[in-house]
């Protein structure tokens, strides 16, 4: 059996980073293993072509269980098989929430993951080409910027200001309340997924060995420590042996998947499905949480099409040759947060403005050109579950998101269908704004609005908190992810997040990437855990 100093299981936002920063010490033998293959793809690289990898071979493609609050629909939650993960797959919006996110995290038990304890931890990844100061870090390995945006998702910003958002440049700043237009991972017209950004310059280490179509089963314990990891490729069955940590960056769906399928989990369900309980860890897989996102759509009337004619192969053309134009485009070109109730303490609502019509992860389309406003409710209180159903790891687990279980959540997101409206009529659309599309004018009191979004509303692509830091009883791991009841195994992915950030989920996964490397790097200095 080849043995590792560290063994890191996924290569998504976090496992990249997490590999690549320990193998910065060359006395250090990473392990990365990663369920799909490379990254080098067009769907991957050209920015506007995210949505084409859905249910590809790149896609886990989970699908939820009928959703009790939605008519019992079934959502698909596409998740990224293949280097970088999700970050090679995502909409590369670079969003890290609000400080009151990570403040309620502390104050909840996390110690140490307060705004200003996690702020170093985002600036050591980032390389921001625009912006600077305290919240900026310049030098990272992620490249971060903000793209020139389509005239149309111009003319939505000014409609956002006339409807009383302040415009700001940097939503990562001092302040998150306001319009501005999206910072995201792209670099020369490409996306800067984390394989690109943190893998790139580490690939050629002889202590990193990174394996790609290996399949994790499951970790192997002895005697309370995890010595082992079991991974198939193919048909053949292998084990690689861990002398220091194993650290699970499978996501939120693949870590409670992983810690469940090994033993480690909540009891009574791992017995019910035939796998022998080792860790009695009753949170693990539970508390999984979700942005509900509801579009709105219009047509675009007048001479500007914005994004609408993106698959013209003559932007193909132009980006192949040059790495500009409309397919540069990340489709959310502007992003603005704000409060659907004024005593909220912070933004419970971000409207993302894109200059196409999106509808239905993009499968649907429009037979004339139109814009849309993406409304994600990023406060939920809804609580879902990841759970096995067997321990065969080509089983996937059984997702309920159970969106919408709160009737407060449904009020704010009708709110927001009125706010997106208020900002589509104002004198900076004119000339532009053409027939509503969705929900359509005849939508109009709140109740069939409320109706309307349990048919119709969908997920941000944010799963998060399925193996959350919280106690014994409530979280999977301690506040240096170090999972209850066994040594030597940690957690750094967005399962991990306490509760889901009030945002998009990927900068905030890259800072836990970050944090994790630093916690197994300087052990004596890391403070004592509270959780
Ligand atoms: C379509 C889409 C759009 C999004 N848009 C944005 C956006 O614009 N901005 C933003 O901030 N966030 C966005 N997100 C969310 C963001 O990308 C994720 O929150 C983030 O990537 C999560 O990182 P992670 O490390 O937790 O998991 P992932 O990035 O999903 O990585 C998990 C990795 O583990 C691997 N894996 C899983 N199981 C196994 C196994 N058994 N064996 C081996 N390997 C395994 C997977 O293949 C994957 O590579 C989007 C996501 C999607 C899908």
């Amino acid at each position: 059996m080849d043995t590792y100093d560290v063994i890191v299981i996924g290569a998504g936002a976090a496992g990249c980073v997490v590999a690549a920063r320990l193998s910065e010490d060359p006395e250090r033998r990473v392990l990365l293993l990663e369920a799909g293959g490379h990254n080098k793809r067009l769907s991957v690289k050209a920015p506007a072509a995210f949505s084409a990898q859905f249910g590809t071979k790149l896609d886990w493609e989970y699908w939820t269980e009928p959703e009790e609050n939605l008519f019992g629909r079934s959502l698909h939650e596409p998740r990224g098989k293949l280097m970088g993960g999700c970050s090679s797959m995502n909409a590369m919006m670079y969003v890290r929430g609000n400080r009151f996110d990570y403040d309620s995290w502390a104050a909840e038990g996390a110690a140490g993951w307060s705004a200003d304890e996690v702020l170093p931890f985002f600036t050591r990844s980032e390389d921001n080409g625009d912006l600077a100061g305290p919240y900026h870090g310049r030098g990272g390995p992620m490249h971060v910027e903000t793209r020139d945006p389509d005239p149309v998702a111009r003319r939505m910003v000014d409609a956002c200001v006339e409807a009383g958002f302040e415009r700001l440049t940097d939503l990562n700043g001092a302040q998150q309340e306001g319009v501005a237009f999206t910072q995201v991972n792209q670099k020369r017209g490409m996306r800067h997924d984390a394989a690109t950004a943190f893998l790139g310059p580490a690939r050629g280490r002889p202590n990193l060995t990174i394996k790609t179509g290996a399949l994790v089963h499951r970790v192997r314990l002895d005697g309370g420590r995890a010595t082992s990891v079991e991974v198939s490729f193919g048909k053949s069955l292998e084990q690689f042996g861990a002398d220091g940590e194993i650290v699970l960056c499978a996501g939120a769906f693949g870590t409670p998947e992983i810690l469940q399928r090994s033993g480690i989990g909540p009891a009574e369900h791992l017995k019910s499905v035939g796998v022998p309980s080792l860790v009695d860890l009753p949170a693990v897989g539970r508390h999984l949480m979700e942005h509900p996102f509801q579009f709105l759509n219009w047509e675009l009337v007048g001479d500007d099409i914005g994004l609408s004619d993106l698959s013209h192969p003559k932007h193909l053309a132009r980006w192949l040759a040059t790495r500009k134009g409309k397919l540069t485009s990340n489709v959310g070109e502007a992003l603005a947060f704000f409060r659907t109730d004024s005593s909220l303490p912070a933004p419970d609502m971000e409207l993302v403005l894109a200059p196409l019509f999106f509808w239905e992860h993009g499968k649907r389309e429009h037979p004339r050109p139109a814009f849309s406003i993406g409304l994600s409710y990023v406060a939920p209180i809804s609580r879902g579950s990841v759970m096995i159903a067997s321990p065969d790891p080509g089983q996937k687990a059984r997702v309920s998101l159970r969106m919408l279980s709160h009737d407060s959540e449904v009020r704010a997101l009708v709110a927001g269908v009125h706010k997106a409206r208020e900002i589509v009529s104002q004198p900076a659309m004119d000339g532009m704004r053409g027939a509503e599309i969705n929900p359509g004018l005849w939508v109009r009191t709140d109740e069939a609005i409320s109706e309307y979004v349990r048919h119709t509303v969908e997920h941000t692509y944010h799963p998060a908190c399925s193996a959350r830091i919280g106690s014994p009883e409530d979280g999977a791991c301690d506040a240096e992810l170090r999972v209850h009841g066994v040594d030597g195994l940690r957690i750094a992915d967005a399962s991990a997040m306490p509760t889901i950030t009030r945002g998009n989920t990927h900068a905030p996964t890259l800072m836990i990437g970050e944090r994790c490397a630093d916690f197994i790097r300087n052990p004596a200095r890391v403070a004592t855990a509270v959780a």
